[in-house]
């Protein structure tokens, strides 16, 4: 079995996975599954939107010149949205008009119901009109040719009604890569489907990883847990490697005599860019590539999986997305009594933030130990204490990663 040679530094750690992926091909994806893709072109207008001039409201379209308050009007026609009017407008006449409605030839205004004796074959104005009021006009939102969205643009919901409004019905995007997730350990068993024996416990992690890479936009799936035997491994491990562009494993991938995942890999031909890194929770972290597809061995300990997952494998899935914004927010923050890091690692110690008048308070959520699920449900940031010291001081300023966005607003 093989033990670690020397440790890889974090930050050596994270430019290595980055440096060594690649955006994924652009294609043509539907509109409907564009979400959280970003644009590979910029996106120009192929309409003017609105596409003609129409009503903002429900009433009259009139000549503003005729539209004095009690002045009574005959209507001619209708032009309800959908339906342009087949008539003008001429002196002393009005085309009833809805919300989105063609002005029709000759109007120039249009006056809301409420503003007028009611419907009807004719009515009285209450209230003058001003030429313009109630019309949208054509292009008023975009003009054809505009440039309306930039390459890299993150697609949301925003972004899908602008390209809605111009026709596209597909986007030309980055592909999503697909993940697919491999939780490994002869003590796993499904949730929800029997009780625990003796040595078992229930496999959370490969739940979490998914839930992980579906948040960051990607597109992910479970295999079934595999026991810690190499041909059930060599045998899932293949499974994973017919559609994924990225497999993640978790467990497996430490110095015991049943941690056989990069072994596996090994053999299967994955080429190891590092193994085992100076940071905690996730010493045993393994990174290794095979043509186009990328590996992550994430440790077995429920905290240092999702912990890695954030820190190293979201920012990939993000890179190969083209997405510009591919980590979290960092902030600077400071605790209130001295913290000491006695592992010899740079520590991601999970902390809650609190915004007070000298910056961002963060405090210990507890105990730290890679088991503790619950510790994750009350982090807010992970604040990093760096390797070469062996803590911070009350008051000094440390980095951290924030992994509560919201908390920021
Ligand atoms: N002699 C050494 N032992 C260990 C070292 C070391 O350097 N020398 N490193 C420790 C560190 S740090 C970590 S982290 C763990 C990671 O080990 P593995 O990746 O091999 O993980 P396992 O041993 O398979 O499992 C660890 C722990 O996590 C539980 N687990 C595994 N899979 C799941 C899952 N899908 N859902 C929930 N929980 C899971 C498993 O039962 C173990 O309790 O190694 C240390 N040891
Ligand atoms: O570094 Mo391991 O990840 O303690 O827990």
């Amino acid at each position: 079995m093989q033990l670690f040679e020397k440790l890889m530094e974090y930050p050596d750690a994270e430019r290595l996975v980055l440096d060594n992926t690649h955006r994924l091909p652009v294609e043509e994806t539907p509109l409907g599954e564009a979400l959280g893709l970003a644009l590979a072109e910029d996106l120009r207008a192929t309409v003017d939107s609105p596409p003609f001039d129409n009503s903002a409201v429900d009433g009259y379209a009139v000549r503003s010149a005729d539209a004095e308050a009690g002045r009574t009007f005959r209507v001619v026609d209708e032009a309800p949205a959908g339906r342009p009017a087949e008539k003008s407008v001429g002196e002393g006449e009005a085309i009833k008009i809805f919300t989105g409605g063609v002005i029709p030839e000759g109007a120039d205004a249009t006056v809301m119901v409420e503003n007028t004796s009611g419907w009807g074959e004719s009515f009285e104005l209450k209230k003058g009109a001003s030429p313009g009021q109630n019309i949208r006009e054509a292009g008023q939102d975009t003009q054809k040719g505009d440039t309306i969205l930039r390459a890299g643009t993150e697609i949301g919901a925003p972004e899908i009604a602008l390209a809605a409004t111009q026709g596209y019905g597909t986007l030309p995007v980055f592909r999503r890569p697909r993940v697919v997730v491999l939780s490994t350990g002869t003590e796993l068993v499904e949730p929800g489907t029997r009780d625990l024996a003796p040595g078992e416990i229930f496999d959370s992690n490969s739940y979490a990883i998914v839930a992980q890479a579906r948040e960051a936009g990607a597109g992910a799936r479970r295999l079934y847990a595999a026991s810690d035997d190499a041909g059930t491994l060599r045998a899932a491990i293949e499974e994973a490697l017919e559609t994924a562009d990225v497999v993640v494993t978790s467990g497996g991938v430490s110095v015991g005599e049943k941690d056989l995942v990069k072994s596996t890999l090994l053999d299967l031909g994955v080429e190891q860019v590092f193994w085992g890194v100076k940071f905690k929770p996730g010493k045993p972290l393994f990174y290794g590539k095979r043509d186009e597809t990328r590996f992550f061995g994430l440790p077995g300990n429920p905290v240092s999986a999702m912990v890695c997952f954030d820190l190293f494998v979201r920012p990939a899935l993000m890179g190969m997305m083209g997405r510009e914004d591919k980590g979290r927010p960092r902030v600077p923050v400071y605790f209130e009594e001295d913290v000491v890091n006695k592992f010899g690692r740079m520590h991601a110690m999970r902390v809650s933030l609190e915004r007070t008048e000298r910056g961002w308070l963060a405090r210990s959520v507890g105990a730290q130990g890679s088991g503790l699920v619950s510790s994750l449900t009350k982090a807010d940031a992970l604040a990093l204490i760096g390797p070469e010291s062996e803590g911070v001081s009350a008051g000094e300023p440390v980095e951290a990663i924030v992994l509560r966005e919201e908390k920021l607003l």
